[in-house]
């Protein structure tokens, strides 16, 4: 079968139309449909020096790879023209009804897979719209209360119980309730979509020390600690609650699956350090596949030519490999 992958560009000041325009340079193994404005992508491109085709998409008809130097466009137009690097709040719908029109044709079937473009969460919340993420919003419009969040790069995955909260707020969002359900996804989509079998999963603490028994913390003792004993009793192999400033050693990922981390900046600063630019952002427990770019808006490479193609090819072969493993080929 082709995969039929739908990616947005995210924010249109931003180097997602830059990665749209190299992605039309390669002959894909599959069909992209970029859902943006086709006149923005054509204005990068001439901005970029590259030679841009766009032919318009038709859900109608059988979709097949777009030659190189060609791109298939789900046109929606921005509000106002785009000027590279410089945001515009009357172009925060836009980005936001890329993502509705993608992930709705996610969900009947339409799409194999969604591939995102980094977005600004800040000009999106300025046009009105409460935004904290793709993982928010994919998870929000699927009718999911749970999905995880995980980063991957060669050697190291990083998986989040929490996400795009403040961390005022980080340890009441860690409950048994929400700790149990990511460990679940994670653990089944580690063995169903990612090949692994019997996946070791290491757990981070929250507290400095993983708490130092109750002097630093309790959340280890009160939630973290009774639900990795519940779960290595389904025979989950969880190891933890670690210290999160030493988990990150070879010997201790050495044959683990995975990471598990309390908040965001516990986990991602030293994905980010081991990857940037080769990681690839994959939300778990949606209805569909959804991988994404490790980095963001990069406004100050926008339209230079300088913008770093490697994650967002890795998210496309990324999606592509869970598209065919989905139809076991
Ligand atoms: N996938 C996403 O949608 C996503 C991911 C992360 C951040 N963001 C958002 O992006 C906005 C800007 O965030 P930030 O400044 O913290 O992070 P950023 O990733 O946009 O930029 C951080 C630094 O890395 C550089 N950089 C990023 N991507 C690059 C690439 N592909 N090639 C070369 N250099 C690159 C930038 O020039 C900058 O110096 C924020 O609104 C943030 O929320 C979105
Ligand atoms: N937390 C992600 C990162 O640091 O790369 C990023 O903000 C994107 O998250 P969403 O895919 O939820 O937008």
């Amino acid at each position: 079968m082709l995969p039929v992958l739908v990616f947005t560009p995210g924010e249109p000041a931003g180097i997602g139309p830059d990665l749209a325009v190299m992605i039309a340079q390669r002959q894909w193994p599959a069909a992209i449909v970029v859902c943006a404005d086709a006149h923005l992508l054509q204005q990068r491109a001439r901005e970029l020096n590259v030679d841009l085709a766009i032919e318009y998409y038709d859900g109608t008809r059988p979709q097949q790879p777009s030659p190189a130097g060609t791109l298939l466009v789900e046109h929606l137009p921005v509000a106002e023209p785009v000027t590279a690097g410089q945001l515009n709040v009357a172009n925060g719908h836009y980005v936001v009804d890329t993502l509705a029109r993608a992930s709705k044709g996610n969900l009947n079937g339409e799409f194999d897979a969604i591939v995102t473009g980094p977005v600004h969460k800040g000009i999106i919340n300025d046009a009105g719209i409460a935004f904290s993420g793709h993982t928010e919003f994919f998870a929000n419009l699927a009718n999911k209360n749970d999905v995880v969040m995980m980063l991957a790069t060669a050697g190291l995955r990083v998986a989040l119980v929490t996400t795009h909260i403040p961390l005022a707020y980080v340890n009441k969002a860690i409950t048994p309730e929400r700790l149990t359900q990511i460990l679940r996804i994670l653990h089944h989509d580690l063995c169903h979509k990612f090949g692994e079998n019997n996946p070791r999963i290491l757990v981070c603490g929250l507290n400095p020390h993983a708490g130092e028994n109750g002097h630093l913390g309790r959340e280890e003792i009160d939630v973290i600690q009774p639900v990795l004993e519940q779960l290595r009793n389904e025979g989950m192999d969880l190891q933890g609650p670690l210290p999160a400033d030493t988990v990150f050693q070879p010997k201790y990922l050495e044959g683990a699956a995975a990471v598990v981390a309390m908040y965001h900046d516990q986990g991602l600063p030293v994905l980010k350090y081991k990857g940037f630019g080769n990681a690839v952002n994959i939300t778990l427990g949606l209805p569909f596949i959804r991988t994404s770019v490790d980095h963001g808006t990069a406004l100050d490479m926008a339209a230079t030519g300088q913008a770093n193609p490697g994650s967002c090819l890795l998210a496309i072969n990324t999606a592509i490999d869970m598209v065919r493993a989905s139809h076991n080929e």
